[in-house]
């Protein structure tokens, strides 16, 4: 099923939850990563607002925009076929009013071409999620470590003790109750992770959450370890691009510092009738 090569939609990932077949889930920021990102199966793009900091190179999530989150979402969303596009809604868009709200949400889908948005948190966030929702458009909730709040929790692992471990759960469900299609879980114990799982009729999608979530997501230069500063322990590598990009860089420098490139195969010649007339007195005279 994961071959098809239609559009995935939110009933392509019910019936996944359904049958128990994984979402592989991945970041993705421009058109390069979103058609490679297809060709590889995935099926969800991320537009995350992790963008900020793996292809802006800010600190932290925070400094994002609405606009940055267009313009990627574009570009994604031209590069992509088969996986649902998506996109982060940014720092504090979800907090403002039902309006407000529903504007930024309305933009992403209709300007941005993107399928879907994501909102990190919950109680603050719930009536605008209630209200895309009823709009029309398909949100995806994210509680656990919810990046775009690094100021009061830090990058740490969420639901660790009793009560945040039942608050995650219970969050979970009001979500759930306000209609998001899918629910990302960010650094819980696998244990908490399995619990909610288990509970939800939605897709859950870990990261740093273990193995029995419905799904996984990663960032694309985490897992392909293409000059990311970070690096936490959920992360696995699976190519080290990074490395290959650098390693042609400098091959590519030292040839022009040695005169080797452009050799004879990267240049172009003038025809050998013309050639032979440029540089000659007929040539010059007219
Ligand atoms: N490159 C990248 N990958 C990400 O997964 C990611 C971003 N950037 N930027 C936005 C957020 C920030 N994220 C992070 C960042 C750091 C940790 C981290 O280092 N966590 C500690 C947990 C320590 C603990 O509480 O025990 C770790 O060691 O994994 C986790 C998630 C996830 N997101
Ligand atoms: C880490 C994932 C879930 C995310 O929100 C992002 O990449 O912005
Ligand atoms: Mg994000």
């Amino acid at each position: 099923m994961s071959l098809q090569k239609t559009r995935v939609t939110l009933r392509t990932l019910d019936r996944m939850k359904k049958e128990g077949t994984k979402i592989a889930m991945v970041t993705a920021y421009d058109y390069p990563s979103a058609k490679l990102a297809d060709a590889g199966g995935a099926d969800l793009l991320l537009v995350g607002d992790s963008l900020g900091m793996v292809v802006l190179g800010y600190e932290s999530t925070v400094p994002v925009t609405l606009s940055d989150m267009l313009h990627h979402t574009q570009a994604v969303v031209r590069g992509a076929d088969r996986p649902l596009v998506v996109t982060d809604l940014p720092f504090l868009t979800a907090h403002l009013s039902r309006d407000e709200v529903l504007k930024a949400a309305g933009r992403i889908i209709q300007e941005g071409g993107a399928g879907a948005i994501k909102v990190e948190g919950c109680e603050e966030v719930l009536a605008g999620i209630r209200a895309c929702v009823g709009a029309g458009i398909p949100v995806m909730g994210h509680i656990g470590l919810t990046p775009q709040a690094v100021h009061q929790l830090g990058y740490r692992v969420q639901g660790k003790d009793l009560a945040s471990a039942q608050k995650l759960v219970e969050e979970a469900e009001r979500l759930t109750d306000a209609g998001v299609f899918a629910l990302v879980l960010e650094c819980v114990p696998e244990e908490v992770a399995a619990q909610i799982q288990q509970r939800l009729p939605i897709p859950v999608i870990g990261i740093g959450a273990g193995r029995h979530c419905d799904g996984q997501v990663l960032v694309y230069h985490d897992l392909l370890q293409y000059a990311s500063e970070i690096r936490p322990s959920f992360v696995k590598t699976y190519a080290k691009i990074g490395d290959e990009v650098e390693q042609g860089i400098r091959q590519y420098v030292q040839e022009v510092r040695q005169g080797t490139f452009p050799g004879t195969d990267h240049i172009y010649s003038l025809p050998s009738a013309v050639k032979e007339r440029l540089f000659s007195k007929e040539g010059e005279e007219r």
